[in-house]
């Protein structure tokens, strides 16, 4: 499948290397207002094109992106240290206003996948720019916090991440929530499997990862500056997820009719992706904290959303 990148920065080159070396895509097309970064970037991934799976990388302006399955829109500003995904919200909004219109012109049949921050409300933005259905507009979401989650967990359960069933829904942000309650290892709930692994989980170990999960862009970002490697990796699994029709269920962001009384707000729930987008969504079952906590996500990320969408375009 073709896919462009729009926005040839840390997040944008990262992942049309992972989509190079992972084959998930098979034509690879990068646009950058800085033309000559783009340029660099798509020489940089072509020269691993021989250490991996046949593809075409190569730079160009919007026109290049006909024929895409899927846009990656990975243009705009990212945090600086100590910042706040929401802080980005107005400026990243106006890149948008100023791209979408230009991507869909080339690329009417794409399916945008979102990665500029702040992640949920970029995606609330893309759909109403874009006017394409929910399903076609999807925000990588919590596909990051959920692999976090899954990393750290498996680290101290002394398994592998693959083997840690865990996943993070809400805002792909600060107000995110781990749902502990249906984490699995080796087909036990989380607490039992730590315990039968000899490696009993307790409250500080617990802590120590909603920790590391919830503040693990800000501990990165203090020190290279961004994140990269492990967002790549997300948008990669969900083009192969898209290109192979293979109704995986990730944690992805899009526009949702109500979240828990909460209309019309975008964040992360678990999802089938395939080829036409997301194809279902599943509302897992939650305690009753958990269930507060992906509202009270809902209502800040409403909050933000209605604080901007006054000056959108
Ligand atoms: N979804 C996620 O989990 C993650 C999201 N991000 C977000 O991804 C976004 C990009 O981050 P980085 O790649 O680190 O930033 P970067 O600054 O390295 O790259 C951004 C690129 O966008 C380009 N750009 C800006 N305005 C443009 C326009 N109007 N048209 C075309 N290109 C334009 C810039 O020239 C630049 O090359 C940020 O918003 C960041 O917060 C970063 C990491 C993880
Ligand atoms: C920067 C960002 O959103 C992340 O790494 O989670």
């Amino acid at each position: 499948m073709k896919v462009g990148i729009v926005g040839a920065g840390a997040v944008g080159a990262t992942a049309g290397f992972a989509m190079v070396m992972s084959g998930s895509a098979s034509e690879v097309v990068l646009v950058d207002m800085n033309e000559k970064l783009a340029a660099a970037q798509a020489q940089d991934i072509a020269h691993a094109v021989p250490f991996a799976r046949a593809a075409q990388v190569r730079h160009g302006g919007y026109a290049a992106l006909a024929g895409a399955g899927v846009v990656v829109l990975a243009a705009g500003v990212a945090q600086r240290p100590g910042e706040t995904r929401l802080q980005l919200l107005e400026r990243n909004a106006a890149v948008f206003g100023a791209i979408i219109p230009s991507v869909l012109a080339a690329a009417p049949d794409a399916i945008l996948l979102v990665a500029t921050n702040p992640l949920d409300v970029m995606t609330q933005i893309a759909t109403r720019i874009s006017g394409l259905p929910p399903a076609r507009v999807i925000g990588s979401g919590t596909i990051l916090d959920t692999a976090r989650f899954r990393a750290l967990l498996a680290d101290r359960l002394g398994v592998t991440a693959k083997s840690v069933h865990a996943h993070v829904v809400g805002e792909h942000g600060d107000s995110e929530v781990l749902l502990w309650s249906g984490a699995t290892v080796a087909c036990l709930p989380v607490d039992r499997g730590a315990e039968r692994l000899k490696r009993p989980l307790t409250a500080e170990d617990r802590a120590a990862i909603d920790e590391g999960v919830r503040r693990a862009a800000y501990h990165i970002i203090d020190g290279k500056g961004h994140t990269a490697f492990g967002i790549a990796g997300g948008l990669s699994r969900i083009v192969a997820a898209i290109a192979g029709d293979e109704r995986a269920v990730l944690t992805c962001s899009i526009l949702n009719d109500d979240v828990l009384g909460v209309p019309d707000v975008a964040l992360s729930l678990p999802r089938v992706i395939g080829a036409g987008g997301v194809l279902e969504t599943v509302l897992p079952d939650m305690s009753d904290e958990e269930t507060a906590a992906l509202k009270r996500s809902a209502e800040i990320l409403k909050e933000a959303v209605t604080s901007v969408e006054k000056s959108l375009p």
